[in-house]
């Protein structure tokens, strides 16, 4: 048969490129400091080699996850416009993620609401049903895809802005990042890597509006861990500071992060605001009887569908559910499912992320998401 063509924008399914089930390999990066033993240990390379075979950690459905996003959102960068709704610029996304992952559900799909995060929102804001927001010439926003393949999640998140005076901000987070992303590594304290991506972000300022403004890390936010259909591992979950703290807590083998750093020209504080769009079921949900049917049925819904992966407002629209809301509030309140509002520091301030999902393999680390885009 003749070789397969990507579409534009694309759409078709990535096994078409990769007959064999063998995915691109991301960054590979060797072990610093007492750790470089690692890249030719004997003891160290079979266990790799065992686990590319076991289906619970098939290095094929994280990688396969990693090139969908990097196609997907290379498109997303080259034709997000001003102009253009946040509602068309998601769906977009979306329907790009299921056709390349090949997937709609718990297989393959979608692996967390699309955040389009705008100017001082700095994360977990997605347009509901009816929003009409237009990206403006002046906005800075941040993209935030998931994609899933098997449960295996790639998060990943870029900023987009139109004016040049933004260019430093958007330096100072990416370069944040990438010492995060350079610095981490297996028994690397957390409250230490929070410290290094601190230094990095505060050593820039930025001119924005005729005004100069120190970029502040928002401290609430940072890195996770990522397990099976589990965007943050829950109460077994790491959580990696963009500033130091005496978290005596570790990096280990085989864990699996995503790096994330946001910079902020206003308090380097966010605080939840507007209409929440993101919801997941908690890994760990309580069994308690449901007496309200809108919220039993909805339940059902939300297992067929998303099991434990972070779902949005418009997913359950197009899966047909209507009057939801009181269902969905109800689980909310009965600790089944864990809301997640919109997180925005003070009006007027803008804010930038970068983020990337790392592997802490036996032998060495891997940065699947990377792209050459960021
Ligand atoms: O802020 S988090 O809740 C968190 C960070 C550390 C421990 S928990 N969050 C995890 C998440 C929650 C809900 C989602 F729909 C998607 C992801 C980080 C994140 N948001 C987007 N990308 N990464
Ligand atoms: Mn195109
Ligand atoms: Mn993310
Ligand atoms: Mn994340």
């Amino acid at each position: 048969p003749s070789k397969p063509v990507q579409s534009d924008p694309p759409r078709v399914g990535l096994s078409q490129f990769f007959p064999d089930g063998v995915y691109p390999v991301g960054e590979i990066h060797e072990y610093k400091d007492d750790n470089t033993w690692r890249t030719t240990s004997e003891e160290k390379r079979h266990l790799e080699k065992l686990a590319m075979e076991d289906p619970e950690t098939t290095y094929e459905s994280i990688r396969k996850a990693a090139e969908t996003h990097r196609l997907v959102r290379q498109h997303a960068r080259k034709t997000i416009r001003p102009g253009m709704t946040l509602t068309e610029i998601a769906e977009e996304i979306e329907a790009g993620v299921r056709a390349l992952s090949e997937g709609d559900g718990l297989e393959a799909g979608v692996g967390f609401p699309t955040g389009l995060n705008i100017n001082n929102c700095a994360a977990h804001f997605s347009p509901n049903a009816g929003d009409k927001t237009v990206l403006k010439m002046g906005d800075i926003m941040k993209v935030d895809i998931g994609v899933h393949v098997k449960g295996r999640i790639c998060d990943s998140a870029f900023t987009l802005s139109w004016a040049p005076e933004y260019d430093q901000l958007l330096e100072a987070v990416k370069a944040a990042t990438n010492t995060g992303i350079r610095e981490a590594g297996i028994d690397v304290r957390l409250g230490e890597l929070g410290g290094l991506i601190q230094e990095t972000m505060e050593s820039y300022e930025v001119e924005i509006g005729g005004k100069v403004y120190p970029v502040k890390p928002i401290s609430s936010l940072g890195g996770h861990t990522i397990l099976p259909y589990s965007i943050h591992g829950g109460s077994k979950g790491k959580f990696v500071p963009l500033v130091k703290t005496n978290s005596q807590m570790r990096m280990e083998e085989g864990d699996y992060f995503a790096i994330e750093t946001f910079g902020s020209t206003g308090t380097g504080r966010v605080d939840e605001h507007g209409e929440c769009s993101h919801y997941a079921k908690l890994y760990n949900a309580p069994n308690v009887p449901l007496r309200l049917t809108s919220a039993k049925s909805l339940l059902k819904t939300i297992n067929k569908h998303f099991g434990t992966l972070p779902f949005a407002r418009r997913y359950l629209d197009r899966l047909g559910e209507r009057n939801y809301l009181l269902g969905l509030n109800n689980l909310v309140a009965q600790g089944i499912v864990q809301d997640y509002p919109p997180l925005c520091d003070q009006i007027g301030s803008m804010t930038a992320q970068f983020e990337h999902t790392i592997f802490l393999r036996p032998t060495c680390k891997e940065v699947v998401s990377r792209g050459d885009d960021y």
